[in-house]
């Protein structure tokens, strides 16, 4: 279990002092795929950067499996340190060895004997789908074959944890899929704990169980992500969450409504059945529904007619239905 308390980073420059994070408070439990998005600038690498005190916190600390990370001797860190792998947007590889020897290079450190470092990296290899690439150098690879090496190579060391830094964001959408497929498919297979930073909402919605929203150096609201997805709290979960076309449906000064489906409710005809019941026309601005962990989650953003008369029909249905919305305007 990976816990965060009361961590503050702050940076001293030539031109002032950046606070980075600011009072974050988080929990990450044994065998979960955790999630912390936010734009950029809200600090999430530097908070992952934290977690494996690649940045050492200016105040709280980071407790892993009950032992507190900052009051570790430079020794006892880098034992941790090997339960932890790290994956990043730029893959880091190193350019002059070949796949197997990539893979090889932390079990080297680590000081296990060649022999069992290659097998154990051919296994790995496999795993990750590119056994015919073994001999391939890094220039030879694409991306997605890229990052899948940096995948073998942080299991390597068996960890427990893995962070991973903006990992699918250098690539296309299939490529991205089929990374993030990996990812969930090691931490159900392996009990790998991995902990996602991302400023994009189709990765915490593929794999994450949780969700932290970092922004302005805070954490703006955490939960399960069904939960933040249906009833974002923050402004910026907001932001991130629902349909940019909320902005224009501002702009016509109509009277518009969202409506948050859960699970069970997107499966109902709630649209057809409100407008033959009220016999009002509403007009369907925008709609995106998320299958979440094979469960319909969904926003609907609706235009009602000025008419209070006609509105205030809606506005009874949703009621008695018990269908959530908001008021838009
Ligand atoms: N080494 C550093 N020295 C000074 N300021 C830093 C340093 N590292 C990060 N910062 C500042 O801390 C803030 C958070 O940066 P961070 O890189 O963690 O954000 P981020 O959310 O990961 O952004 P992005 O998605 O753009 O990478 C920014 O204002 C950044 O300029």
């Amino acid at each position: 279990m990976i816990e965060i308390k009361n961590l503050e980073k702050s940076f001293k420059t030539s031109y002032g002092t950046i606070t980075a994070l600011k009072d974050i408070n988080l929990t990450v439990n044994d065998g979960e795929i955790f999630g912390i998005i936010g734009l950029s600038g809200a600090g999430k690498s530097t908070l992952v950067r934290c977690i494996n005190l690649l940045e050492r916190p200016t105040k709280g600390e980071v407790v892993l499996d009950g032992k507190s990370l900052t009051t570790l001797k430079k020794k006892e860190l880098l034992k941790v340190r090997q339960s932890i792998g790290m994956i990043f947007q730029g893959f880091n590889l190193l350019e002059q060895r070949n796949v197997l020897k990539n893979v090889c290079y932390p079990l080297e450190i680590a000081g296990v004997k060649k022999a069992d470092a290659e097998k154990k990296a051919k296994e790995l290899i496999e795993m990750v789908g590119l056994s015919d690439r073994l001999l391939s150098y890094p220039s030879q690879l694409s991306g997605g074959q890229k990052q899948r090496v940096a995948i073998a190579r942080a299991l390597a060391t068996d960890p427990k944890y893995i962070l991973c830094d903006e990992a699918t964001s250098a690539l296309d959408p299939n490529t991205t899929q089929s990374i993030l497929e990996l990812l969930k498919q090691i931490n159900k297979t392996m009990g790998v704990t991995i902990v996602v930073i991302t400023h994009e909402m189709k990765v915490i919605e593929q794999i994450c169980d949780r969700v932290a929203v970092i922004d302005k150096s805070q954490i703006a609201e955490s939960g399960k992500v069904s939960t933040v997805f249906a009833n974002p709290k923050s402004d910026i979960a907001k932001e991130l969450i629902l349909p940019k076309s909320k902005t224009d449906a501002h702009i016509t000064g109509k009277k518009s409504i969202r409506l948050v489906f859960d699970g069970e409710k997107s499966r109902r005809s709630i649209i057809a059945d409100m407008i033959l019941s009220t016999q009002v026309p509403v007009n369907i601005m925008y709609a995106d529904t998320k299958d979440i962990d094979g469960t319909a989650y969904g926003h609907m953003l609706l235009e009602l007619p000025d008419d209070e008369v006609q509105s205030g029909k809606i506005f009874a249905y949703l009621d008695t239905n018990g269908i959530a919305y908001e008021k838009e305007v």
